[in-house]
C-alpha cells in the first residue's frame, strides 16, 4: 500500500514514538550560558505587574518592567481563570487530534496561518521539539480558518471556535488597556495619549493573531529545543503557559536566561521588536526560548498584537529626547518581517538595519539574534 501523502510530509515527526532525539533534533549551543530561576527573589525575579493595584503604581512597573527587562508576568488582568481554562483545555484537544487531520491544515511557504513550525524554523536546518498552529482569532477567518482541521464542523470545531471567539474578545479588550498603560509609562499625559490614538489609530487598528505551542514530552531534553530563541516581531505578545514551565528569558551582563516561572492565571507579556521602534527603544524586545522537559508534554499560547499591513510603524514623536531625531526609520510590518528574513541569514540585528543614523545604531546596541543562538 502506498505511504499516505501527509506521512510523507517533512513536517510530520511522530514525537510520542520517538525513543530517542535524532540528529535533526538535536541543537548545539544549548548551554552556553546558564538558566537561573526568575521565580525566586532577587535581581532575577521576573517583573510582575498586577492590575489591581493603584494606576500610578502599575504604570510605574510597566515602565521598569518595558525599559530593564522588556517582558513581565501580567496578574489581576480580570481574564476569568474558568475560561483560560477552557482555553488550554481546548488547545490540547487540537493537538490531540490524528497527525492527517492535522496535516490538512499545514502552514504553505509564505503563509501566515496554518499547522507546522512557526515561520522562524524555516531559518535553521534543526528542527524544534514542538508543533505550532497559528490562525487569526477575528471573527471574519476563525470559523472558515478551522474547517481546515475538523471539515465536517460537529461539536469539537463549535466548542473549539466558541470559546477562541469569547478568549479573543476578552484579550483584544485587555489589549487595549495594555497599550494605554505602556503609552502612560513612556510618560505620555491623557492628553498625549488620545491625540497619538487620533493620529496613529493604533488601539484602533491593531490585529491578534494567535500561535498555539505543542512540546511534546522529550526523551533528552538536553539535546531539544522547543523554540528557538528569538524576539516578537510585533507591538507586544500575552504568552499564556500551562503549568508546566519552560519559557526563558535572556539577560545580558551577565549574559544568561531567567527561566519564567509558571504562575496560574498570569500571562508574560513581551515587548516586540515594532514597539521597540515605535518607543525609540525606550521599551525594548526581548529574546525568549521555550526549553522541553521529559515527562511532562506542555503546552503555550501567544496572543500577538501589531500593526495592520499596509500601517507605516515609527517613533512615537513623544518617545524622542527632545533635540534629537528619531532613532528608527518607518517601517511596515510585513516591510520588516523581510529585513528580518535578511537579518536572519546573515547574522545581523533586524533593528540595526531599520536603525535611522550610525549614532542612533550605537544607541539601539542590541545582540544580534546570532550571539545568542550560535556563540557556539
Ligand atoms: C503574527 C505573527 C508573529 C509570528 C509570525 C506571525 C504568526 C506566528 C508568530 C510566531 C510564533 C513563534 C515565534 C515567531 C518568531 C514565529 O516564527 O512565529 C512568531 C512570529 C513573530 O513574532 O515574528
Ligand atoms: O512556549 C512559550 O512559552 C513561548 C511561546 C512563544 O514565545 C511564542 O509562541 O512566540
Amino acid at each position: 500500500m502506498p505511504t499516505p501523502s501527509h506521512l510523507k510530509n517533512p513536517l510530520y515527526f511522530d514525537f510520542r514514538a520517538a525513543r530517542r532525539v535524532p540528529e535533526s533534533h538535536a541543537w548545539p549551543g544549548l548551554h552556553d550560558h546558564p538558566v537561573v530561576d526568575g521565580g525566586a527573589p532577587g535581581p532575577d525575579a521576573v517583573p510582575v505587574v498586577d492590575l489591581r493595584e493603584a494606576p500610578a503604581a502599575a504604570v510605574d512597573r510597566v515602565a521598569r518592567a518595558a525599559e530593564q527587562w522588556g517582558a513581565f508576568l501580567l496578574t489581576g488582568h480580570g481574564v476569568p481563570a474558568a475560561l483560560l481554562a477552557r482555553v488550554e483545555e481546548q488547545v490540547a484537544r487540537l493537538f490531540a487530534l490524528p497527525a492527517a487531520d492535522k496535516m490538512r491544515a499545514v502552514r504553505g511557504p509564505g503563509d501566515a496561518c496554518g499547522y507546522g513550525s512557526p515561520p522562524i524554523s524555516s531559518f535553521f536546518s534543526k528542527c524544534m521539539w514542538s508543533e505550532g498552529y497559528t490562525f487569526s482569532p477575528a471573527p471574519a477567518s476563525l470559523r472558515r480558518d478551522l474547517r481546515k482541521l475538523w471539515p465536517k464542523a460537529g461539536q469539537d470545531y463549535n466548542t473549539f471556535c466558541d470559546v477562541m471567539e469569547e478568549f479573543h474578545k476578552q484579550m483584544r479588550a485587555l489589549a487595549d488597556k495594555l497599550l494605554e498603560l505602556f503609552l502612560k509609562a513612556l510618560g505620555l499625559t491623557d492628553d498625549q495619549v488620545s491625540s497619538v490614538e487620533a493620529e496613529r489609530r493604533i488601539a484602533e487598528t491593531m490585529t491578534a493573531t494567535m500561535h498555539l505551542n505543542w512540546y511534546p514530552r522529550c526523551p533528552d531534553p538536553r539535546r531539544a529545543l522547543g523554540l528557538i530563541a528569538h524576539t516578537d516581531s510585533g507591538f507586544f505578545t500575552f504568552v499564556l503557559q500551562s503549568l508546566v514551565p519552560g519559557l526563558q528569558l535572556f539577560r545580558h551582563a551577565p549574559d544568561r536566561w531567567v527561566a519564567v516561572p509558571a504562575v496560574p492565571g498570569a500571562f508574560v507579556v513581551n515587548v516586540g521588536d515594532l514597539f521597540h521602534i515605535l518607543t525609540n527603544g525606550r521599551f525594548h524586545s526581548v529574546y525568549h526560548r521555550a526549553v522541553v522537559n521529559r515527562d511532562l508534554d506542555r503546552i503555550s499560547l501567544g496572543y500577538f498584537l501589531g500593526p495592520p499591513p499596509h500601517a507605516e510603524v515609527a517613533p512615537l514623536r513623544e518617545a524622542v529626547p527632545p533635540g534629537r531625531s528619531p532613532a528608527y526609520r518607518a517601517v511596515t510590518w510585513p516591510e520588516y518581517m523581510g529585513v528580518r528574513k535578511k537579518a536572519f541569514t546573515t547574522g545581523a540585528s533586524a533593528l540595526k538595519m531599520v536603525a535611522a543614523t550610525a549614532e542612533a545604531e550605537a544607541q539601539a546596541e542590541l545582540p544580534s539574534t546570532a550571539t545568542i543562538i550560535s556563540s557556539r
